[in-house]
């Protein structure tokens, strides 16, 4: 079979590409007896309509799933029961995404670049991740963000507020997309609470991440209100 101009120029440079899908979490902020990874949108579960979005993007990516140890049966049976058939490898999750992503990690070879992306972020769009990949071969470690659209406000230590500049703030988003060496390095520093994504683990080594355009679908399913939004979202893609 003759190959795309990107697989190939990728071929060339022998760099293999990885997406850690992180779906270890409890979906605590969600409720529910299942998992927000889990829950149907669209007529699939969530993670599906994620790693089909990887899948869309390169058909050779690497996925390794980070799931919770007691999910992994039902992901089995999920499988089965909607023939989903995406070749992709299983790792068991850990108390926090940190430890998550972390055992993915564990898995990889050091060459080749990773990306990491939430599982519940099934609106990534190709292009966002094709631009990742892109600029991670560059540059090493790269984050999409999006402009902030409400105003914003900072809680002072008199227990009151001031507004600051919204312009010098950005939302940010997964993939997060790296050099595999440089972010398993990152990844070896000891836990800390403030390492809310993977961009500020790198960061706490000294080494600069660079900022891409996200797309503003790409929500974070994390409230009720977010599957809804996904749901509607979904269909018109
Ligand atoms: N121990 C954990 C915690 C989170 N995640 C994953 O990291 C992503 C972003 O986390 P979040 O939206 O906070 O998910 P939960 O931790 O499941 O949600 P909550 O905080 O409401 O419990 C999710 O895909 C989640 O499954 C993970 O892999 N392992
Ligand atoms: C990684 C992330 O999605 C980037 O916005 C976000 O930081 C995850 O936060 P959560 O508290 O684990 O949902």
């Amino acid at each position: 079979m003759q190959k795309t101009g990107k697989m190939q120029t990728d071929n060339c440079l022998q760099l293999p590409k990885y997406a850690i899908i992180v779906a270890g979490g409890k979906g605590l902020r969600m409720g529910g007896e299942i998992p927000k990874q889990f829950r149907p949108i669209s007529g699939h579960p969530v993670l599906m309509h994620t790693l089909e979005a990887f899948y869309r993007y390169d058909p050779e990516i690497r996925i390794i799933l980070v799931l919770p140890e007691e999910h992994q049966n039902y992901w089995n049976d999920l499988c089965l029961q909607y023939r989903f058939t995406l070749k992709h490898r299983v790792v068991t999750g850990g108390p926090t995404r940190f430890h998550s992503v972390k055992n993915g990690l564990d898995t990889l070879p050091d060459n080749g670049l990773v990306a990491v992306h939430d599982g519940v972020r099934p609106l990534v769009s190709e292009k966002v991740i094709d631009n990742a990949f892109e600029e991670a071969k560059r540059s090493g470690a790269v984050i999409p963000v999006i402009e902030v659209t409400d105003s914003l406000r900072e809680l002072t230590s008199d227990g009151k507020s001031k507004s600051v500049p919204r312009n010098l703030y950005r939302s940010v988003q997964t993939p997060q997309v790296f050099k595999t060496a440089l972010l398993k390095e990152a990844y070896n520093q000891p836990f800390c609470d403030c390492f809310t994504d993977d961009a500020s683990v790198v960061e706490a080594t000294g080494k600069e991440v660079k900022l891409i355009k996200g797309n503003a679908e790409n929500i974070k399913i994390t409230t009720p209100k977010d599957l809804l939004l996904a749901e509607m979202l979904l269909s018109h893609v």
